[in-house]
């Protein structure tokens, strides 16, 4: 089997959006601007996705929503010459061959990004050449279904988290992620309502549920070292991000106070920056997300690491790319699952562009046995709502 065509199209949503809400989301920009400027930069409304051919006739689906258009770029100039007429069965050496190609420049952030794109389309087309979903080449069914945890709650008024958050806990979800909307810049009220906003979720799903907090990088260590000691009367069973992804020894001192388990990942790029977090003790709970990381090929490696550093692996993001690893690895307990809603933040976005993802029924995923590849195909409808870039 041999490679024919790669082609990578950005789309673009035009549709409606739900408009930035003030103080929804901690994140990076935080401390350098006023919450209104950063709530325009926290929207991820492109995706790319990239279709790959061979000679048999079959069809590759992988995406990328890191810097869509620039990760486009990257497959259109650099990585489709290094598949084109190659044998997709062959994915170790072509994983290598984009990674060391690309290493100059490519090693972290969106030129990963667009390798996992490629590595994606390559596993699609090996389940499909065998008739075998992927995650029964990766190691079979681990689990009869996939645990889920519902991922939004992002900040808003307190009244409304909590109608969110009992309507997915009566829809059976035994596990919520929620976000942060204050940080440093924020003061000591921001701390009381940072605080104020888990109460408030903690006290409509009780403490025989999971609850994720979710900093997405906007906090730093002095403010977290004083925030842990305040949120462990939550119980939750895990801080997400509390830093930027380069502080890997605040993560590490976070990770030791022992308080909260911190977890992380999902800025973070290739087998050695998974073993540096793991070497580091840095995170409690790895979080890379397979489309960011290096592909199926690199994050099926990051799972076999994790296992022998006895730290569970819960992908970023959910989507079909992440459940298949999650599926094929008793490292991996459970999966993050962002409901299908109006475009916001463009965690939903998925949904618009791709048919196949399963709905959590009663906190579960499922991955069917005879569904070949990732098991996804393009939705048409939608398909007015995006501007699409070849
Ligand atoms: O789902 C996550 O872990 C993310 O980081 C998504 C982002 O929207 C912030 O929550
Ligand atoms: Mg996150």
């Amino acid at each position: 089997m041999k490679i024919t065509s790669v082609r990578a199209r950005v789309f673009e949503w035009k549709g409606k959006t739900v408009p930035p809400q003030g103080n929804f989301c901690s994140n990076a920009m935080d401390l350098l601007y006023s919450r209104q400027e950063t709530m325009k930069t926290f929207r991820f409304h492109q995706w790319t996705v990239v279709e790959i051919e061979t000679d048999t006739g079959l069809v590759g689906y992988g995406n990328v929503a890191l810097a869509p258009k620039v990760a486009k770029q990257i497959i259109d100039q650099y990585l489709t010459p290094l598949v084109m007429g190659q044998d997709p069965w062959d994915y170790e050496y072509l994983s290598q061959r984009m990674y060391r190609a690309t290493h100059a420049w490519g090693r972290k952030g969106v030129g990963m990004a667009a390798i996992s794109a490629v590595d994606l389309a390559i596993w699609d087309i090996l389940g499909k050449s065998v008739n075998k979903p992927v995650f029964k080449l990766l190691g079979g069914r681990t689990k009869e279904k996939i645990p889920c945890y519902y991922s939004k709650l992002y900040r808003t008024d307190l009244d409304e988290m909590q109608k969110e958050a009992e309507t997915f806990l009566k829809q059976g979800f035994t596990a919520f992620k929620m976000r942060f909307g204050y940080g440093p810049k924020d003061l000591q009220k921001g701390v009381v309502e940072n605080l104020k906003s888990v109460a408030a979720v903690r006290e409509v799903i009780g403490y025989d549920t999971d609850l994720m907090l979710e900093c997405y990088m906007g906090w730093n260590l002095e403010y977290t070292k004083r925030m842990l000691p305040k949120l462990a009367q939550y119980q939750p069973r895990w801080l997400e991000e509390p830093v930027i992804a380069d502080d890997i020894d605040g993560y590490a001192e976070l990770n030791a106070m022992n308080i909260i388990p911190i977890s992380g990942g999902e800025h973070e790029f290739s087998l050695y920056g998974f073993k540096q977090l793991l070497d580091r003790k840095a995170v409690s709970v790895v979080q890379y997300d397979t489309n960011r990381v290096g592909g199926i090929t690199m994050a099926h490696k990051i799972n076999a690491l994790c296992e022998a550093y006895s730290v569970p692996v819960i992908p970023h993001a959910g989507q079909m790319h992440n459940y298949h690893l999650t599926m094929s690895t008793l490292a991996s307990p459970m999966a993050e699952y962002f409901p299908m809603f109006d475009v916001e933040v463009g965690n939903e976005l998925f949904y618009y562009i791709f048919d196949g993802e399963p709905v959590a029924e009663n906190g579960f995923l499922d991955l069917r046995d005879d569904v070949p590849g990732l098991g996804l195909s393009l939705k048409t409808e939608f398909l007015d709502q995006f501007d699409i870039t070849e």
